[in-house]
């Protein structure tokens, strides 16, 4: 799978991190910064992480930020994104399962690195169950559609 990983200041530590978790597990990752710890918006890094996922058909994304909520407040207004902010295993293995979430997005300031381990986990071990969360998925997409690239 090719996964498209994106942080701000506050996530930049668990950025390393993650995306060797993830290549671990035989993933490919691109990593799209930032790489230093000046203070940056997470806006900017949600947008260029979601316009990776949708322009590579299959591919889903990890964004980091100090709670995780504002990266996914950010991607959520794209069309076609569905992100989810997961701070335990169980919320990682719903929204795989039942949501079909194409980006995962982490707190560096409220998860600790085991715990991190543990969603990951549960994400990478979890897929799309279908059945009746498709039409609900579906509704998403109609319902809600609003940034475009
Ligand atoms: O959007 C957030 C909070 O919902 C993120 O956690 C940001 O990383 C955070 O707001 C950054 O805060 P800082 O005080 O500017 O470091």
């Amino acid at each position: 799978m090719k996964y498209f990983i994106a942080a701000d200041h506050a996530g930049i530590d668990f950025k390393a991190f993650v995306k060797e978790l993830f290549e671990k597990k035989g993933h490919e990752v691109i990593d799209l910064g930032p790489n230093t710890k000046d203070r940056v918006d997470y806006p900017d890094f949600a947008a260029k992480l979601c316009k990776e996922v949708l322009a590579n058909e299959g591919s889903k994304g990890i964004l980091i930020c100090g709670s995780g909520i504002g990266m996914s407040m950010a991607a959520n207004k794209f069309d076609g994104i569905r992100a989810a902010l997961c701070h335990n295993e169980y919320s990682a293995k719903m929204a795989r399962e039942h949501n079909d979430a194409n980006v995962i997005c982490l707190g560096e300031r409220v998860s600790g690195y085991g715990m991190i381990e543990a969603i990951i986990d549960a994400w990478d071990s979890s897929s799309f169950e279908g059945g009746r969360h498709e039409g609900r998925v579906e509704k998403i997409n109609a319902l809600f559609g609003s940034c475009r690239v």
